[in-house]
């Protein structure tokens, strides 16, 4: 199948790309230092709206500098191993040919690694991506750039992609830059076009090169020519803003239409907006008259939020939209402007960051309180501490919880605050899965031996393990049983008293040891 025209045309060199001189300037600057050897900063973040021209110039820049490209787009998987598999491997070795020769860095083997829709890749489904990229951006041996919509997204994941990258912003190309370049496929596909049509397109694209291709593509396709009317079948396209597009029209255009318009392209939920205006009103405000007045709009703002949350009565939100964000500008009497760039929210940025460490005490929470009959949420509230202490100050409490409750190392070194691989948990570890318990399959042959040795020549079953067996605590519960529980599952037999393998197994189990170790009930 025949390419469409936005890959027939797509842009072969940085110097056929329209508009963003500027831009394309510093990414040769960029690229050409990458020929002398790694720079400071070894990735570039290209940011801009769609459809103006960011992958094609970063496959542009690769082409005129003579390298390799190695993409990964939002239809790849994009976890983290899949980044360190493609994106950061890459980044680091050298690289081979098309025919499969290897290349060293140095015969200009150089590869560009290009991460495309970066700001869209921490969800879920892309977990552990964002320590591949972080690596990525400070250690990466070949070029890298991550191209992004959105900036802000991406940045408040990483200080690194902030503070360690260059990053260049592309802009919108103007409305007759756009015609010029419909003008000239027109010209390549014999396409009889009328310039009002041609105007028309450009303009309702707003500045989306892809967009205006694929409409002028839409158009023509079966006639060979475009009028004016037939351009007007296409509306208006809806182009979402961020946040620091209302935060302008908010403090610095002090328009109120402007913010309410704004404020429904704004892809945020309001309880973020409040966050963002609760962050800059004091740096925005130039008098205490101002300050009280916008305080008070964004404190009704709230109420109504707090409203809706507990009622579920969502006709208070355009009271609290209008609160806001035609509440705020209109209560900024002064004239002045701050210069500074807007803030963002502190309390956003604080959970962001301790996002890891949250869901290590929930999950740690939630083994607790399986081992002793309680809420996850009643430990975290109300015994955490002692928890706490008791695990700082007595290994032996250490050991069970590591036995009984099923503690992973980063858990217990969260709990007693010390590393995964300190040496408090490994020793805990040690005690609580002595080696030869730890791993049952390995002691398998000299099952087999002794089952010789004691004459036993026909084939005994072996005893099928139960892929979600129970082990029983030593508080008598059950609790899911992973591999490594091993000692705990003799507990059951020592526990019951009663043998549940058959016979031939139970002999050639060795006994089990005395038990010395303590359980909860012991501290
Ligand atoms: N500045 C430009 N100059 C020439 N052609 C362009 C330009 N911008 C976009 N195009 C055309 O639009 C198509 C899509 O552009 P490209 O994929 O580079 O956009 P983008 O900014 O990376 O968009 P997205 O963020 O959605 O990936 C290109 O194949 C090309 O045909």
């Amino acid at each position: 199948m025949a390419d469409d025209w936005t890959e027939k045309y797509r842009p072969q060199s940085l110097n056929d790309i329209v508009g963003n001189p500027s831009a394309a300037a510093t990414m040769r600057q960029w690229a050409e230092q990458w020929n002398r050897g790694a720079p400071p900063k070894r990735a570039l973040v290209l940011m801009g709206t769609p459809g103006i021209g960011k992958t094609s110039s970063a496959e542009a820049l690769a082409r005129d500098m003579g390298w390799g490209i190695v993409e990964m787009n939002a239809s790849d998987q994009r976890t983290g191993e899949a980044i360190r598999n493609v994106a950061l491997r890459a980044s680091y070795f050298n690289t081979f040919d098309d025919d499969g020769n290897f290349m060293s860095v140095k015969d200009g083997g150089m590869k560009l690694v290009v991460l495309d829709e970066a700001d869209s890749l921490f969800g879920n489904a892309d977990r552990g991506a964002m320590p591949v990229i972080n690596e990525l951006i400070k250690c990466a041996r070949q070029p890298v750039i991550l191209i992004v919509n959105d900036f802000y997204e991406l940045s408040r994941k990483s200080s690194a992609v902030k503070t360690e990258t260059v990053q260049i912003s592309f802009r919108k190309p103007t409305a007759s830059a756009v015609q010029n370049v419909l003008a000239k496929i027109c010209r390549a596909e014999g396409v009889d076009i009328d310039p009002l049509a041609i105007s028309k397109i450009a303009e309702n694209a707003n500045g989306d090169l892809r967009a205006a291709i694929r409409d002028l593509e839409s158009l023509a396709y079966g006639y060979g020519s475009v009028t004016s009317e037939d351009a007007s079948v296409l509306t208006g396209r809806v182009v979402r803003k961020d946040m620091y597009a209302l935060m302008d029209a908010v403090f610095r255009k002090k328009d109120p239409q402007l913010a309410f318009h704004t404020y429904n392209e704004v892809d945020e939920d309001p309880g973020t907006v409040a966050l963002w205006m609760e962050e800059n009103i004091p740096y925005e405000c130039h008098s205490t008259g101002d300050l009280v007045r916008c305080c008070e709009r964004l404190s009704r703002a709230d109420v109504y939020l707090g409203r809706i949350m507990k009622r579920q009565n969502y006709g208070f939100m355009s009271y609290a939209r209008d609160m806001m964000t035609s509440g705020i500008p209109e209560a900024l009497h002064s004239k002045k402007v701050t210069c500074d760039r807007f803030r963002f929210p502190q309390y956003l940025m604080k959970m962001s960051r301790s996002k890891s460490s949250r869901s290590l005490r929930r999950s740690l929470c939630q083994k607790l309180g399986y081992l002793t009959h309680n809420s996850g949420s009643r430990i975290q509230n109300d015994c955490y501490d002692f928890y706490r202490t008791m695990a700082m100050s007595d290994p032996e409490f250490r050991v069970m919880l590591v036995r009984d409750a099923g503690l992973e190392p980063e858990e217990l070194g969260f709990l007693i605050d010390q590393k995964m691989d300190s040496k408090q948990v490994k020793q805990a570890f040690e005690e609580a899965f002595p080696k030869e318990e730890k791993e049952p399959k390995k002691t398998s042959p000299r099952k087999k031996a002794s089952k010789k040795e004691q004459g036993l020549d026909f084939a005994v079953p072996e005893k099928k393990e139960e892929p979600a067996a129970k082990t029983q605590t030593s508080v008598g519960k059950t609790v899911p049983d992973p591999e490594v529980r091993g000692p705990s599952e003799k507990a059951v037999t020592d526990d019951k008293g009663s043998m549940k393998a058959d016979d031939a197994s139970a002999k050639t189990t060795p006994a089990p040891p005395k038990k010395t170790q303590k359980s909860l009930f012991d501290f």
